[in-house]
C-alpha cells in the first residue's frame, strides 16, 4: 500500500519537526499538520522563519524547503483527517492534574478527542499512528473508540513512538538510532506496518527500523525515557557524594563512561533533569505498575524522580547557605531558563523550581535566557501556584541583555548550558557585581580555575 496523503494532529514540539522532516524526505507525499491552537498554526505559517513556535537548530531550513510544496499547517482538523490515508496522533499527554491518578497518570483526554474526531470525520478505512507517548495498552482504547463510534470502517492502529530529543530534533529525525513501529500480527496489521516502514525507509537504513507488537512498542518508549532519566539521577546522586569526599564527578563520569558496557552518554551531572517527558513518563510508569500491584517495581522507578527533586532543592539550598543563610532582598541572576540548551521549551525546567525555592526565601530574581521570553517565565511560575501572579512579577525580572541582568547581583546561577555563557566577558561581569560575588554553575560549563582567578566564589555540581 502506497500512502500519498498523511496528516498529523498536534503541531507541537514533536508533530511540527517530525512532519517537517517527513515532508522534506518524501516530496511526493502531502503532509498536513493540524492543531486546534490558531496562534500556533499562524506561527508555523509565518513567512518570517524566526517566528516558528518551536526553536530547533536547522528546523527553519527544513520548513523553508517543504512548506507550501507538500507541507501544510492548518486548523481544519476534519478536512485533514478526511483526505488522509494515514493519521498521526501527536497531541500532548501530560500528567493528570485532577481526579483518579492525579499527579501520576497520563491525561489522555486529548488523545481520546483525536480518536473521536477521526471516527467522525473518516469516510474510508484509515491507518492511525500513535506518535504521542502513551501508557501501555492505550491502542486498545483508541481502537475501541474508533470501532464503536466510527462509520463501520476499518482502522489499523500502529504505535510509532518518537525518540527525538529537543535541541537536536532535526539531527535525531534525519539520522535516528532506530525507528520503532508496533502493529497487529494480522494480514491487515502487517500491511499497515509495511506502509509506515516504507515512508521511513526513504531515508532510514532498513536495519534501524524495528517492528514489534503494539504493547512492546508502547512500553519501550516509557522504558527508554526511564532508563535515560535513571542515568541522570544516578550521576546526580553521585555528585553529592563527590562534593563531600573530594572526588570530581566529571572525572568519575569519564572513568566509568569509558567502560563500553556503561557508555559515556547521559552522565553529565546537573541541577536536575527537566523537560516535558522524563518526569511525566516515569510517573506514568509508576502508576501503571501500582495499578498491577507491582509496588516494589513502582518504588524502584519513583526513586529516580525523588532523586531529581532532591537535586533541584539541594542546588537552591546551596545558594542560600553560601549567601550567609539568607537571600532575602538579594538579587540573584539566573542565566538560562530553558530545560536544556538549543530549545525555547521550559516545561519542567529545573530553573522554575530553583526560582520558586529562592522566591519563598524572598530573593529577587533576574532571568536571562537567549530564547525564552518574559511572559513564558511568568507563566511557568504562575503554574506552580505558590504565590500570586503580582508577587512573581514584582520579584522576578526578565532581561534581554545578560550583562545588564548580572549587574549589581549578589550571585549568578547557571541553570541552562547555553554555549554563549562560556564566551561571556566574565571579568566585566565580575566588576559589575556586589562583592563577594558568587557563581553557582548548575551545568558545569565554566572553569573553576579561571573563575576563581577573576575573583568569583565558585560552586559547581559534584566538584571538590
Ligand atoms: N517534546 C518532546 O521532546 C517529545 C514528546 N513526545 C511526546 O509527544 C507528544 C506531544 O508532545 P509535544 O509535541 O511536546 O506537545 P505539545 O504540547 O508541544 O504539542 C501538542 C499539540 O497538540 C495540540 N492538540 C491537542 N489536542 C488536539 C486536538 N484534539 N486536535 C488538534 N490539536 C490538538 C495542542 O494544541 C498542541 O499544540 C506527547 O505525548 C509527548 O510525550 C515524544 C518524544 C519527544
Ligand atoms: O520523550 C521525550 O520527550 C524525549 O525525552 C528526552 O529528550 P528531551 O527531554 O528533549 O531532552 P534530553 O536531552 O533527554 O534532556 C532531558 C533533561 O536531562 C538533562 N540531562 C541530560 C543528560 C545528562 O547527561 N544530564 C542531564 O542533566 C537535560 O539537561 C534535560 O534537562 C529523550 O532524550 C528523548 O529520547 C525522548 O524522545
Amino acid at each position: 500500500m502506497k500512502v500519498t496523503k498523511i496528516c498529523c494532529i498536534g503541531a507541537g514540539y514533536v508533530g511540527g519537526p517530525t512532519m517537517s522532516v517527513i515532508a522534506q524526505k518524501c516530496p511526493d507525499i502531502k503532509v498536513t499538520v493540524v492543531d486546534i491552537n490558531q496562534t500556533r498554526i499562524d506561527a508555523w505559517n509565518d513567512p518570517d522563519l524566526s517566528n516558528l513556535p518551536v526553536y530547533e537548530p536547522g528546523l527553519d531550513k527544513v520548513v523553508a524547503e517543504a512548506r507550501g510544496r507538500n507541507l501544510f499547517f492548518s486548523t481544519d482538523v476534519i478536512k485533514a483527517i478526511e483526505e488522509s490515508e494515514m493519521i498521526f496522533i501527536s497531541v500532548n499527554t501530560p500528567t493528570k492534574t485532577y481526579g483518579e491518578g492525579k499527579g501520576m497518570a497520563a491525561d489522555l483526554k486529548w488523545v481520546e478527542l483525536c480518536a473521536r474526531q477521526i471516527a467522525t470525520a473518516s469516510k474510508e478505512d484509515k491507518i492511525v499512528v500513535e506518535k504521542s507517548t502513551l501508557p501501555v495498552r492505550t491502542a486498545q482504547a483508541v481502537k475501541d473508540i474508533l470501532v464503536n463510534t466510527g462509520n463501520g470502517l476499518k482502522f489499523q492502529i500502529l504505535s510509532n513512538p518518537e525518540f527525538l530529543a529537543e535541541g537536536t530534533a532535526i539531527e535525531d529525525l534525519e539520522s535516528p538510532d532506530r525507528v520503532l513501529i508496533g502493529g497487529d500480527d494480522t494480514p491487515e496489521g502487517k500491511i499497515a506496518i509495511q506502509a509506515l516502514v516504507d515512508i521511513y525507509a526513504r531515508w532510514v537504513p532498513k536495519d534501524r527500523i524495528l517492528t514489534t507488537n503494539v504493547w512492546s512498542s508502547e512500553l519501550s518508549k516509557l522504558t527508554a525515557n526511564a532508563f535515560l532519566a535513571q542515568r541522570v539521577s544516578s550521576i546526580n546522586a553521585l555528585s553529592e557524594l563527590c562534593e563531600v569526599t573530594g572526588a570530581d564527578v566529571s572525572e568519575v563520569a569519564k572513568a566509568i563512561g569509558t567502560d563500553s558496557r556503561i557508555g559515556s552518554k547521559f552522565l553529565k551531572a546537573s541541577v536536575g533533569f527537566g523537560g516535558s517527558c522524563f518526569q511525566k513518563d516515569i510517573l506514568n510508569m509508576v502508576y501503571i505498575c501500582r495499578s498491577y500491584q507491582l509496588n516494589e517495581v513502582a518504588d524502584y522507578w519513583e526513586q529516580v524522580i525523588k532523586m531529581n527533586d532532591h537535586q533541584k532543592a539541594r542546588f537552591a539550598k546551596k545558594i542560600i547557605k553560601s549567601l550567609y543563610n539568607t537571600v532575602s532582598g538579594k538579587k540573584i541572576t539566573f542565566l538560562g531558563w530553558a530545560f536544556k540548551k538549543d530549545t525555547n521549551d521550559t516545561r519542567e525546567s529545573a530553573a522554575i523550581y530553583v526560582a520558586d525555592h529562592l522566591l519563598s526565601e524572598q530573593a529577587k530574581i533576574c532571568v536571562y535566557d537567549p530564547k525564552v521570553n518574559q511572559e513564558k517565565v511568568y507563566a511557568d511560575l504562575e503554574y506552580l501556584n505558590t504565590r500570586s501572579s503580582d508577587e512573581n512579577r514584582r520579584h522576578v525580572k526578565v532581561m534581554n541583555d545578560p550583562y545588564e541582568a548580572c549587574k549589581d547581583s549578589h550571585a549568578i546561577a547557571i541553570l541552562t548550558e547555553w554555549d554563549e555563557f562560556k564566551t561571556y566577558d566574565w571579568e566585566k561581569i565580575y566588576q559589575n557585581m556586589l562583592k563577594p560575588a558568587t557563581l553557582f554553575d548548575g551545568r558545569n560549563i565554566l572553569s573553576k580555575e579561571e573563575m576563581t582567578k577573576i575573583g568569583f566564589r565558585f560552586y559547581a555540581i559534584g566538584k571538590p
